[in-house]
């Protein structure tokens, strides 16, 4: 039998350094700034996911930096308060952090609920041994919702903290605890408050106006040396600000590890935390206040989910689709009514376009990422070549009309080609794209009208029947829900910028289609049937 496992023993921690305070900040990023600052957050968990070590995460991962988290405290909380909070034991936070240093390069801290002066007591003394270059302190003591996280005691223990930080960020209320003072009642006096716990600690203080009223929402950033740097901003209104200190504050331990400097970093921090706030509203997180959007840039950048995309490109062209079937041609078509020339027009107008068509769709093949989407494209270019043989067997023979690319064809060919020519693969699968659903919609639309009316006893009579019974077809519908789907799966992997080129490429085809529809109205008298016999 083996041995049992040994007890876990934490490796041995790098000697305790001779000051307190950590090496001073870099006032400009190294060469050496990493890729993807190493942030630890050392917080209490919100199983809510808004504030804590979560926020933390989420803060730190959206300003590219890989986050690491030693939980302090667990919380029972929600958005609408804390109903219970658990600490471990200090000893346990120790064996965290010395796991951690003993193995990882750790570049930024942020720390912020630490329950207890033990618990400060055990961060302070890993931070003096381990001096992390860029230590961001929050001193966490009342949650938004009004609930206690800190110990009253333990305010001399987070004073003692305060000299292993680069930075503090204390609201207005936690401001004053630390200064001794009553609570500011006014900008100004936080602003003195600021100052001269910078003073006192010889360190960075950024004073946050959250909590203040007013259209506005200032922080400032006061130097040990009595610098005051103002960062203007403005109030948005939500009520979902639970965590926006929290995610301040890694955001801040992350930028810092970038820029190594404290103005640019709180300038950018504090920009994406007032974006983070407007866009909170689609979260839609519990009843009390929600949790910021961390991700909002990444989001608004990433491409649409799912049938997203193609959802909205039909949304696009409703007035197009509104205006086909209100169409002459397409009325006429559907009663029977239609001019015979104005047909004949239109099926030897269809034959020339599907040949060009094929082209294009031959183009798509050929541009396409993979043998599958290859392989359909290929079939559509196939298959609307053996649809114009039929036309000119089936249709023209009977319908026989001699004539050229009309000019509203010409007009809609030259955008595909031109498309086909510099487009991306998107851009070219999008402006082939109304041709297979606007047809598959007329089609359904104009069947399912000749089956109510004229598919019964008359079906005969119809003089375009026969024509208006092709159009249902399954094969057709099953194409275009492919064609769609290629459509969102390239616009998800496309760029924003890629994505609006599809769309006009889409549109102007789809305003193509209507003038399709229309040209026969307006060019069929100008070319004269000619029999071939
Ligand atoms: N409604 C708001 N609109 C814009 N910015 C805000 C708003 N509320 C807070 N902020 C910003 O959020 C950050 C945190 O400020 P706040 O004063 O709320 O700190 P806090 O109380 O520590 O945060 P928390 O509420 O998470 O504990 C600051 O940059 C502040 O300017
Ligand atoms: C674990 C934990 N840490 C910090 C906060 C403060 O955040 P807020 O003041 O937004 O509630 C919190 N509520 N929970």
């Amino acid at each position: 039998m083996s041995q049992p496992p040994t007890a876990y023993q934490p490796p041995p921690a790098p000697p305790a350094a001779s000051q307190a305070r950590p090496a001073a900040p870099p006032t400009r990023p190294t060469s050496a700034a990493p890729r993807h600052p190493r942030v630890l957050s050392i917080a209490g968990s919100d199983p809510s996911g808004g504030a804590g070590i979560q926020a933390d995460i989420k803060s730190i991962s959206a300003h590219g930096g890989y986050a690491m988290a030693a939980v302090t405290a667990l919380t029972a909380q929600n958005t609408r308060g804390v109903q219970d909070v658990h600490v471990p034991p200090a000893g346990f936070l120790a064996r965290q952090l010395e796991s951690l240093s003993a193995d990882i390069s750790i570049d930024a801290v942020k720390i912020g609920m630490l329950a207890n002066a033990e618990v400060m007591d055990v961060v302070g003394e890993w931070l003096a041994k381990t001096r992390p270059p860029v230590v961001v302190l929050d001193p966490v003591m009342v949650a938004s919702s009004g609930d206690a996280l800190m110990r009253e005691d333990a305010r001399t223990a987070l004073l003692r903290l305060l000299a292993h930080a680069h930075l503090a960020t204390p609201n207005i209320a936690e401001l004053a605890v630390l200064v001794g003072e009553p609570e500011a009642a006014t900008w100004e006096a936080a602003l003195q408050q600021g100052k001269s716990l910078a003073a006192a600690h010889g360190t960075h203080v950024l004073v946050k106006g959250g909590h203040l009223d007013g259209d506005d929402c200032p922080d400032a950033l006061l130097g040990p040396d009595g610098s005051v740097e103002v960062f203007d901003g403005p109030r948005v209104g939500t009520p979902n600000t639970h965590g926006t200190g929290c995610s301040l504050s890694a955001a801040l331990a992350t930028l810092q590890v970038r820029t190594g400097n404290w103005p640019a970093s709180v300038r950018r921090a504090k920009d994406w935390l007032t974006g983070a706030l407007r866009e909170s509203g689609p979260l839609s997180v519990g009843h009390g206040h929600g949790p910021l959007n961390h991700f909002h840039e990444l989001w608004a950048s990433a491409g649409p989910a799912g049938d997203d995309f193609s959802r909205s490109l039909w949304s696009d062209i409703a007035p197009q689709r509104e205006a086909i079937f209100g169409l002459a041609f397409i009325k006429e078509l559907a009663a029977g009514t239609l001019d015979g020339q104005h047909f004949a027009y239109y099926l030897a107008q269809d034959a020339q376009y599907l040949s060009a068509y094929a082209r294009v769709l031959a183009r798509a093949s050929a541009l396409a990422p993979n043998e599958d989407e290859q392989r359909f494209w290929a079939a559509g270019a196939q298959n609307c070549l053996a649809v114009e043989l039929s036309l000119h067997r089936d249709w023209l023979s009977r319908h026989p009309l001699e004539v050229a690319m009309g000019p509203v064809t010409r007009h809609y060919v030259n955008h595909l080609q031109a498309v086909a020519y510099s487009g991306s693969y998107g851009e070219v699968a999008a402006a082939v794209l109304p041709c297979y659903w606007l047809y598959a919609e007329v089609g359904r639309v104009l069947h399912a009208d000749y089956l109510k009316h004229d598919g019964g006893a008359t079906g005969s009579a119809h003089p375009y029947g026969e024509w208006l019974q092709s159009y249902a077809d399954d094969a057709f519908a099953q194409a275009t829900a492919r064609a769609v789907a290629i459509v969102d799966a390239a616009a998800r992997r496309g760029s924003p910028l890629e994505r609006d080129r599809m769309r006009a490429a889409f549109v102007q085809s789809a305003h193509d289609e209507v003038d399709f529809f229309d040209a026969p109205r307006l060019y069929a008298w100008l070319a004269p049937l000619a029999r071939r016999d």
